[in-house]
């Protein structure tokens, strides 16, 4: 059997819930944001319930796909809506057929189930906005603090390297003044796709603030993140920017690198690379510069 269906989002007609056992269960779902152990709670609840075997919750749009317990022969499968907000869909499995009854009490804790996870849900989107630049899209400051930490620290304990790099446009304020704000932040936003296109998924991205992203190697010694660092400078190079008049311009970009080493904490990785970044705009731009004895760049002659 496979169905599909929508669920109403009024808790209120749904009598059959009103007894001890959904108070209870409505109780502890409303004790948790955490969209897996929410979702867990409540299939608990119906696997005791009703014998269900397993079941599937999936959110596309916040890229959440959580399952649990054995993906049997039969299938019944819903869409959660509340007020035409998509909550996600959640497929539940049975080595036997579900009967229509079966059917309208899963609907019933279905009820039970949508608010906690609309606010489960909006909790988690704030969390991330929060943790988001919204003009280029890339995680923010306050994030690459956090991030930045637990890398070094998994660093420290595996022993394996790290790099990071800090890469500012260069004379952006001549941008802005010369072609507008607006155009500014699209160039901005092509700079930071194409920062992005250039790494690998493990790399780690964050706009630092203004014109300044930093990039965050895990893996890399000083050789490969200088490697790194030049593939950047050239994707950069490359690009052809188009402003809202349709005129094409070039940028470009220069690039401090730091490869952490035992004594370093997250401030001295960070000011490392960020002296070196200003040796670089000092050296004359368009350039990498690697502190304390290396200071390279390719294409334009080497910074010391
Ligand atoms: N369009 C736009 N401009 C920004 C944004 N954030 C910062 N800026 C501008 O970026 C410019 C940075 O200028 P400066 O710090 O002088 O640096 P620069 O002109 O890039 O010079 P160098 O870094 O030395 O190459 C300033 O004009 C800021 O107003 C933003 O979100 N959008």
């Amino acid at each position: 059997m496979n169905q599909d269906k929508k669920i109403p989002s009024d808790t209120s007609t749904f009598t059959e819930t009103a007894n001890d056992s959904g108070i209870k269960l409505l109780l502890r779902l409303q004790q948790t944001l955490d969209i897996e152990t929410l979702i867990r709670y409540w299939a608990d609840f119906l696997e005791r319930d009703m014998g269900i075997d397993g079941f599937h919750y999936r959110h596309h749009e916040e890229a959440i796909d959580c399952h649990n317990g054995h993906l049997n022969r039969h299938e019944v499968a819903y869409t959660l809506k509340l007020d035409d907000r998509a909550l996600g869909e959640i497929r539940f499995y049975r080595a036997r057929p579900f009967s229509p009854l079966d059917s309208r009490r899963i609907e019933n804790l279905l009820a039970l189930l949508m608010h906690p996870l609309n606010n489960a849900l909006l909790y988690r989107q704030a969390l991330r906005l929060a943790h988001t630049d919204p003009l280029t899209g890339l995680c923010n400051r306050s994030d690459m603090d956090k991030q930045l930490l637990r890398e070094i620290s998994l660093a420290n304990r595996e022993q394996r390297p790290l790099s990071l790099l800090v890469a500012d446009i260069d004379s952006f304020k001549v941008i802005n003044d010369r072609y507008g704000h607006s155009n500014g932040d699209r160039i901005l936003v092509c700079v930071a796709n194409s920062l992005m296109k250039s790494l690998r998924d493990s790399d780690l991205v964050f706009r630092y603030g203004g014109e300044e992203f930093v990039i965050v190697l895990s893996g890399s010694d000083g050789c490969a993140a200088h490697h790194t660092a030049e593939r950047l400078r050239l994707a950069i190079e490359n690009l052809s920017l188009t402003l809202d008049d349709g005129r094409q311009v070039g940028t470009t970009i220069s690039i401090g690198v730091s490869t952490l080493n035992p004594t370093d904490d997250r401030a001295s990785l960070f000011n490392r690379a960020d002296a070196a970044l200003y040796q670089a705009k000092q050296a004359g731009r368009n350039r990498i510069v690697m502190l304390p004895n290396l200071s390279i760049r390719e294409g334009q002659g080497t910074s010391h």
